[in-house]
């Protein structure tokens, strides 16, 4: 377990991290989201223990990882890709680390052919593609067999094989109970990995729940209507307190009343309509919504 309290991160005037507090369970892949800019990169490095926190704590299973009592068996981290020396080859590159945290060399080819590069154990790093690199990286972080595990926008570089791969290996090391973290500011990305979910905004916790209820909450519906008879429908919505909106196919936007409400209340007035359904606004919609006063660098914007 991940145990956040307070956790504050100051470089000279800038607070990336804003006492943050929060916990990440076992069993479950926990979504780490935020745009960009937002903190997640410097949370994760504080939990490794190689960025000290200027306020709060940050612990794995009760202490702080800083002092590194078992390294890899303990915690595997991916935090970036690149960060590997080109002109090793892949086998010497985990070789090494499992050399230097004394575990056993026969877990090198095993995590090669786990993580689907057993191949390319003989080339030199550097001309492996980003995708190369981040099962890698992966690779690496399995190779200790670890309690926990730390990925940081893991799904960079990846195919759609290599992304469906990576879900389904989340999802097996959560379900042999392991604490699996993963970070990324694409909120698409973790509809499908994540079951719960810590989102940050300019490093201040904005949601800490399972993605059902995060869906739940934000999802603002809207009900799509066609009708001949526009007008008519128009102002009997609006005085019930809706708000109509045209959109450029012809159908109309409805915020404010349920589907149900619209066809009970078309159908008492005569209205006719051609079609009557409810949509649910996306999670990423959602997630937009509510970290865009949190965004740092928005486009054309000024912070
Ligand atoms: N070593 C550093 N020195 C100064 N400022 C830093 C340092 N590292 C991070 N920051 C700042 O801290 C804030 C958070 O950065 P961080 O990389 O943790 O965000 P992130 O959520 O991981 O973003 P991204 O998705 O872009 O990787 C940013 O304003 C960044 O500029």
């Amino acid at each position: 377990m991940i145990e956040a309290t307070e956790l504050t991160k100051q470089y000279g005037g800038t607070t990336a991290v804003d006492r943050l507090s929060f916990t990440v369970r076992p069993g479950v892949v926990t979504g780490f989201l935020g745009p960009n800019g937002a903190g997640k990169t410097t949370t994760l490095r504080m939990a490794l223990g190689l960025n000290r926190p200027s306020g709060g704590t940050v612990t794995v299973d009760g202490q702080p990882f800083g002092d590194r009592p078992r390294g890899l068996r303990h915690v595997g981290a991916l935090l970036d890709a690149h960060d590997v020396h080109g002109g090793r080859t892949a086998r010497a590159h985990l070789t090494s680390l499992a050399v230097s945290n004394g575990l056993a060399r026969r877990r090198v080819a095993e995590v090669l052919a786990e993580v689907g590069i057993a191949d390319a154990a003989g080339r030199r790093i550097g001309g492996f593609s980003l995708g190369m690199k981040q099962r890698l990286g992966i690779a690496a972080a399995l190779l200790g067999d670890p309690p926990v595990l730390l990925f940081d926008e893991p799904l960079n570089g990846l195919d759609p094989e290599g992304v469906r791969w990576v879900r389904g290996l989340f999802r097996r090391l959560a379900d042999e109970g392991r604490t699996v973290l993963v970070s990324s500011h694409l909120m698409g990305e973790m509809e499908q990995t994540a079951e719960d979910l810590i989102v940050i905004g300019r490093g201040r916790l904005i949601a800490a729940e399972s993605l059902r209820d995060f869906a739940a909450r934000s999802t603002q519906g809207r009900v799509r209507v066609r009708t001949p008879d526009a007008a008519a429908l128009s102002v009997l919505l609006a005085d019930e307190g809706a708000t109509v909106r045209a959109e450029p196919d012809g159908s109309y936007s409805v915020t404010g009343l349920s589907a149900d409400r619209v066809g009970d209340l078309a159908h008492a007035h005569g209205v006719r309509l051609h079609e009557l359904s409810p949509h649910s606004a996306s999670l990423e919609e959602a997630f937009m919504e509510l970290t865009a006063e949190s965004v740092e660098y928005a486009a054309g914007g000024t912070r």
